[in-house]
């Protein structure tokens, strides 16, 4: 199927989201989006689905203009689109929720199981999307949830797929195995248009690649073009793509968890007797694969979950018994990995986001009452600083682009004096541009003393960053590194196993293996060497 935008403008008051942008989406394809935060990729997309109608412009398919009033008009066009957030019904299974709304039902309108199961099945073979169409979506890990969208789509025959930032959310295995997925989806003749920020991505799948850039098709790019090229395309100017940042020269402890334990509801240690020391002016980078307990060891510094042992303390205070408010409030910034959830108020104004907490806070409030002009200084200078595109200081968050939604949240945690930073995921969504730039303010965090903490699932994020590296694993620190570290054995390590270890079976043995009695090695490299002391850079 041949897709054709023509002229596609979509304004939002008096903002122009989308000006006259033509876009052809050959059969067999994937064509790669690629644009800097608030460039219009999202809405152009929301457009070809329906979702938006254009003010000007239209939509043309296999040489026959179209009008999409609704998603169903662009499903029933052979367009499906996975978005960042799934649509799934979590207590339904695989199967259903594929079927769900395309039902091969029954006299009476039931779910006919049997042939959904099998058509899921078929797809299965096909595509080489493995998934149990028995298993309950709250049960699966992102990466097959994503599938789940995709047979979705694929089962209502779509021809074309949208996939907005499907890899913000995934492991780098699971990024491999969806590539391998759009490959095959590519051979079998569907077209897959792929929005993403990261350019290896871009240059491992993309076919052709279309540049916006505030709202224009600025050009195109051929995917053998370097990655430097590729960035200052995509943001006009120059990018470093590495980070800048001398050795660091830590200071005393400042954060200290002992024998931190903490348990998910059925009572598993999500976190397994964690100790660590941070410094002042050291970044820690926590790598791992998602969801071996690095998201419920930064809740528990925030105080967001109650650990079952161990303790924790700032700057030689316990911070048991005390309230996430309170810990914040102490000078803790955080950003959390999932910002429209946790990181902004979606209805409150970009500049009341912009200070959230603070607001009872000097110069934000006095006697109880908010400052307006306070606000709206503070907001003008983090916008303007943190390249924040919005319409006004005075439009809701929810309406920024995701990108500039994280850019939100970034500069309210790291415009204030801290104690401690901890970032999650601080990269997620943005452009190399303002990824330049939040990296560079967070090297500036550590070097006037903060002591900082990032999780990252992006291992070259942590090794750019990070003094010291961390690797967590089912709820243990297995061993902290320095960031010289090869990728190979970091690799190894997130996997629970001990680099250079052999099994007589030839496997690799685990950190499980050698060291089941606790933390100790963990301690022992965190307690008695300088941090400095043991990067051999
Ligand atoms: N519903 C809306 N109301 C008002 N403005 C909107 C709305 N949706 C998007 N915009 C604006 O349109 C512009 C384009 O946003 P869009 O989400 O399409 O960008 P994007 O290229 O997808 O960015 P990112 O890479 O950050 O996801 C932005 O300025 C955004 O603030």
């Amino acid at each position: 199927m041949k897709l054709e935008l023509r002229g596609i403008t979509k304004r939002f008051g008096s903002l122009v989201a989308n000006d006259h942008i033509d876009l052809t989406v050959e059969p067999g394809e994937i064509h790669c989006l690629l644009g800097e935060n608030g460039a219009g990729k999202s809405t152009l997309m929301n457009v070809l689905y329906g979702l938006y109608e254009p003010t000007e412009g239209e939509i043309v398919v296999d040489g026959t203009p179209r009008k999409f009033r609704t998603a169903g008009d662009a499903i029933d066009a052979g367009i499906g689109m996975v978005h960042q957030h799934f649509m799934l019904v979590p207590v339904f299974t695989v199967a259903e929720n594929v079927m769900l709304g395309h039902e091969e039902t029954k006299p009476m309108g039931w779910l006919d199981r049997r042939r959904a199961r099998k058509k899921v099945l078929d797809l299965v073979d096909e595509y080489g999307l493995k998934v149990d169409p028995d298993m309950l979506v709250e049960d699966l890990p992102v990466g097959l949830q994503q599938r789940v969208e995709i047979l979705k789509a694929l089962v209502r025959d779509a021809k074309v797929l949208i996939l907005d930032e499907p890899t913000a959310v995934l492991t780098p295995q699971e990024t491999e195995e969806l590539f391998r997925v759009m490959r095959a989806l590519r051979e079998s003749g569907h077209s897959i248009v792929f929005i993403t920020h990261k350019l290896k991505e871009v240059k491992a799948v993309a076919d052709r690649i279309t540049v916006i850039r505030r709202g224009k098709v600025v050009g195109t790019a051929d995917p053998a073009s370097s990655e430097k090229e590729l960035a200052s395309l995509m943001v006009g100017r120059p990018v470093k793509l590495v980070v800048d940042k001398t050795e660091a020269e830590p200071g005393a402890v400042r954060l200290e968890i002992n024998d931190l334990t903490v348990l998910d509801g059925n009572g598993q240690a999500v976190v397994d007797r964690v100790d660590l020391r941070l410094r002042e002016g050291e970044i820690l980078g926590i790598a791992g694969v998602d969801g071996n307990g690095q998201s419920e060891l930064t809740q528990a510094i925030l105080g967001l979950r109650a650990p079952a042992a161990g303790s924790i303390s700032l700057d030689g205070k316990d911070l048991a018994g005390m309230s996430p408010r309170q810990i914040l409030g102490s000078g803790v910034g955080f950003v959390p990995e999932d910002r429209q959830h946790d990181g902004i108020v979606s209805d409150f104004t970009v500049a009341e986001n912009l200070v959230l907490d603070m607001v009872t806070q000097a110069p934000f409030g006095k006697r109880g009452s908010i400052v307006p002009s306070a606000v709206r200084d503070n907001a003008r200078e983090r916008v303007e600083e943190f390249d924040i595109r919005t319409q006004t200081i005075e439009s809701p968050a929810g309406t920024l682009s995701g990108g500039n939604q994280q850019k939100v949240v970034v500069a309210r945690e790291l415009s204030r004096p801290l104690r401690l930073f901890i970032a999650s995921q601080p990269t997620r969504g943005v452009d190399v541009g303002a990824m330049e730039f939040i990296h560079k303010r967070i090297v500036a965090e550590r070097d006037v003393g903060t002591p900082v903490i990032i999780v990252s699932t992006e291992l070259d994020e942590v090794v750019a960053l990070a003094d010291r590296i961390a690797v967590m694993y089912r709820g243990r620190i297995v061993d902290i590194v320095p960031p010289t570290t090869s990728r190979g054995d970091l690799g190894l390590l997130m996997a629970g196993v001990l680099p250079g270890a052999e099994h007589a079976d030839g496997a690799g043995a685990t950190r499980a293996d050698t060291a089941p009695a606790g933390p100790v090695e963990a301690k022992t490299n965190e307690s008695d060497a300088t941090p400095g002391e043991e990067d051999p850079a």
